[in-house]
């Protein structure tokens, strides 16, 4: 079966981070969520993401804040696709995240989400439609998810001018 892991670079990252871990639960997406950080465990880091693909994990989510390096240090590490999110953080609201994830060297790539919550959510969506690609059941749950959302929005148009 294909696992994910949800990575972070500290226990202060999960509030965001559990949406990406929500959102393959609701695809059917086993996963696995730890915390691991380039700064403070580096050497960690370099087991987790050197063994990864020997242990199973077909994809990896690294969600991270401030000096974001966490995403950009696994994919050093793994021939496995990463996923980075940018945590917002406290002082800059997330945009110095964004830019530690985004802008990698070429040759080493990381898949770098928006900021926050939805970008946790659509990192968990990436993982799972990559699974799909290999698995009809994912597939089905990821079609099924796209059908509701759409269904919902057309269905819940309120566009009177109040009275
Ligand atoms: N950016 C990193 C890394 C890393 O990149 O390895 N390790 C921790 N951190 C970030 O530090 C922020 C504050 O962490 P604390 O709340 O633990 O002080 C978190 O958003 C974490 O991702």
């Amino acid at each position: 079966m294909s696992k994910v892991a949800i990575v972070m670079g500290s226990q202060s990252d999960w509030p965001t981070m559990q949406h990406a871990a929500q959102m393959l639960k609701e695809l059917g997406v086993e996963y696995h969520a730890q915390v691991v950080s380039a700064h403070r465990t580096p050497e960690l880091l370099t087991e987790f993401a050197a063994t990864a693909a020997d242990n199973g994990f077909d994809v990896i989510i690294a969600g991270a804040g401030g000096a974001a390096h966490l995403p950009g240090m696994i994919a050093a590490h793994t021939h496995l696709p990463v996923f980075g999110v940018p945590v917002k953080s406290r002082t800059l609201n997330g945009l110095d995240s964004l830019l530690s994830i985004v802008q990698m060297p070429k040759g080493v790539a990381v898949g770098t989400l928006a900021i926050g919550d939805a970008g946790a959510a659509n990192a968990g969506l990436m993982a799972a439609q990559i699974i799909a690609l290999n698995d009809e059941t994912v597939r089905t749950a990821v079609q099924e998810f796209r059908r509701t959302q759409t269904d919902k929005v057309l269905s819940s148009q309120n566009l009177e001018l109040p009275e």
